[in-house]
């Protein structure tokens, strides 16, 4: 089959597109070879020849094509048979070797940003090899290819650029933005994440550097919930950055300008989404990342209505801190609407989650939303937000402002209101001070704390700060990871509250069901399926979220309630409904295990 070509390998497909456009199930042989359950990837139509088959190229084109390049993992006959003889030394390792290999090279980087651009340099190479390493030793490399080093590799991204990632959409692309869709090679895209890089963590405006924060999470998207990589698109939108220090370095890689606002950032904005459902279907999800709160929730209300869209900082951090609420009142007992919530920081994080937390307590009480977004005070740099502060406040603060008269700190503010619960989501850092966590460790037998704020050092205190200031009785959780944390002779272990929990299962819920449009009752179902993974061993050890370790069988179990969701509000195009829906969000997962190529 292969001399079909002599510089093609031909594959013949055994299964069938199925309805969801999935394909995973069906699978492909790769010439009768080794067939797998999981995930494969679909011929573009570009390259099919028939329907039933494709080619990628063979000989030096194969071992540049990190898609399908397997290095020192190919066998003899693969060797012979793709015109690879004599391109590679003559040993063969099997992938279990190869990660052995560059697992022991990369713990030999002591620089956390050399780990980054080493796995770069992977993904790049070899992108089966990269996910076996990502999916394998998730705890080891989520803090290397996420927060807290992806924060650090977008501020220095001009200087570490190597070859580009991602699909770059500027001002100079107007009009012309569905082309530039068409020049990425893949065709069938399901999930888009963009950003625009105005407000890159807690780091603020990086402009065109943000880039790393759609290829980041998209490869989680990947790697934690089974998403195949051919079908991820990160992109970043530049219009420009108000970052002076950007601005003036010589190795800044976008437009060198200010940011345009108003009716020309809109108009590519609307271009863009426009040109994404055109080229991609009305089921491709687009994710917003990091886009500065002027933008995000604007963004968000309009395009919910007409895309499948999702804003990971507003809805998937809420989910997130949904779920590690509900899982510790299995430590500190009550129900939700026993407890009263303080935030510092009113943005996309702290009323995003503010409001998911009084849409549950609403569902579970049958309370109205406007008593209990009652519970649930915020402070902002200008203070507690009450009803005095009312004309002054933007839109999405405003259902906030309580009765109570003006406070100005955060720690007044926990003196006044009293909370039970205390969760950062400012962006600044070493705000959360030993006179705040002892306040709430006053009131409190088990104080919960949040420090949300990413990366590490943008975190509102640190684990170690929060079980010293509170004499071991906080329940602690944070944006970016901590190591444990010994205390008078106890072990405590924080958990870590990031979406990376959420948005990958959300997302290929979505895509397995063929949902159209995102739904806050979707929210709360990914809320409550995540706190459901949390088990008595994790409880005893202090944590309120699993660890990251079962991660695919989480976001199984997550993508599986959110479908669920979705065919019950009548939001799911894919039909009929799988009966098991766990079962069958974990045989669409993407495998990162070889194939073999005949
Ligand atoms: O990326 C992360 O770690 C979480 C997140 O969305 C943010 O901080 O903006
Ligand atoms: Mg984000």
């Amino acid at each position: 089959m292969s001399s079909s070509n002599s510089s093609t390998l031909k594959e013949m497909r055994n299964g069938s597109v199925s309805e969801n456009g999935l394909d995973y199930k069906s699978g492909y042989g790769y010439g009768g070879g080794v067939k797998d359950q999981y995930g494969e990837d679909s011929a573009t139509e570009d390259q099919l020849i028939t329907p039933w088959s494709f080619s990628v190229a063979s000989g030096s084109t194969l071992l540049r094509d990190p898609r399908y390049n397997k290095g020192l993992a190919f066998t003899e006959k693969e060797r012979d048979a793709h015109y690879l003889r004599g391109l590679l030394p003559p040993a063969i390792f099997t992938q279990e070797l190869q990660e052995k290999r560059l697992m022991h090279n990369l713990r030999q980087y002591e620089v956390p940003l050399h780990r980054y651009m080493a796995m770069m340099d992977l993904q790049e190479r070899n992108e089966r090899l990269f996910y076996k390493l990502l999916i394998d030793n998730v705890e080891e490399l989520l803090p290397v290819v996420y927060t807290p080093t992806v924060g650090e590799a977008c501020q220095k991204y001009g200087s570490i650029f190597r070859r580009p990632q991602g699909l770059y959409i500027s001002l100079k692309e107007k009009g012309k933005i569905l082309e530039v869709l068409k020049n990425w090679p893949e065709k069938t895209i399901q999930v888009i994440v963009v950003t625009d890089g105005e407000r890159i963590l807690g780091l603020g405006d990086l402009g065109c550097q943000g880039m790393g924060i759609p290829v980041g999470k998209l490869s989680l998207y990947t790697a934690l919930g089974g998403v195949r990589p051919s079908s991820c698109l990160p992109i970043t939108i530049d219009v420009g950055t108000n970052n002076e220090k950007l601005l003036n370095n010589e190795f800044y890689i976008g437009l060198r300008h200010k940011r345009a606002t108003g009716k020309e950032y809109e108009e590519l904005l609307e271009e863009f989404m426009h040109a994404a459902k055109q080229n991609y279907g009305e089921k491709v999800l687009i994710q917003f990342e990091d886009f500065a709160n002027h933008n995000a929730f604007d963004l968000l209300a309009k395009y919910s209505k007409s895309h499948l869209v999702f804003n990971d900082d507003i809805q998937g951090t809420a989910s997130v801190v949904l779920a590690g609420l509900l899982a510790s009142l299995k430590l500190v007992g009550g129900t939700l609407a026993d407890h009263k919530f303080l935030f510092l920081g009113a943005g996309e994080a702290g009323t995003g989650i503010a409001e998911l937390i009084a849409l549950e307590i609403s569902k579970q009480t049958k309370a109205p939303l406007e008593e209990t977004r009652k519970k649930i005070w915020l402070v902002d740099s200008k203070g507690l937000i009450v009803s005095s502060r009312m004309e002054s406040l933007q839109q999405f603060k405003k259902p906030w402002a309580h009765e109570h008269e003006p406070v100005k700190g955060l720690l007044d503010a926990v003196k006044a209101i009293k909370p039970t619960v205390l969760i950062g989501s400012s962006g600044v850092g070493k705000t959360f001070t030993k006179e705040v966590v002892e306040a709430m460790a006053s009131l409190n037998e088990k104080p919960l704390i949040l420090a949300l704020s990413n990366p590490t050092s943008q975190s509102e205190c640190t684990a170690e700060e929060a079980y010293t200031w509170s004499k071991g009785r906080a329940i602690f959780a944070s944006g970016s990871p901590f190591d444990p944390v010994e205390y008078e002779g106890k072990v405590f272990v924080p958990g870590q509250a990031n979406n990376a929990y959420i948005f990958p299962g959300f997302g290929l819920g979505l895509i397995i069901s063929g949902a159209i449009r995102v739904r806050d009752e979707m929210l709360l179902a990914a809320s409550e399926a995540l706190a459901a993974q949390v088990t008595q061993e994790n409880f005893d050890k202090g944590l309120i979220y699993p660890p990251f370790t079962n991660i695919r069988k989480i976001s199984a179990h997550i993508a599986a309630d959110v479908a669920a969701k979705a065919y019950e509000l009548g939001l799911a195009s894919h039909l009929p409904r799988p009966k098991d829906l766990v079962k069958y969000a974990e045989s669409c997962m993407y495998s990162p295990v070889y194939r073999s190529y005949r």
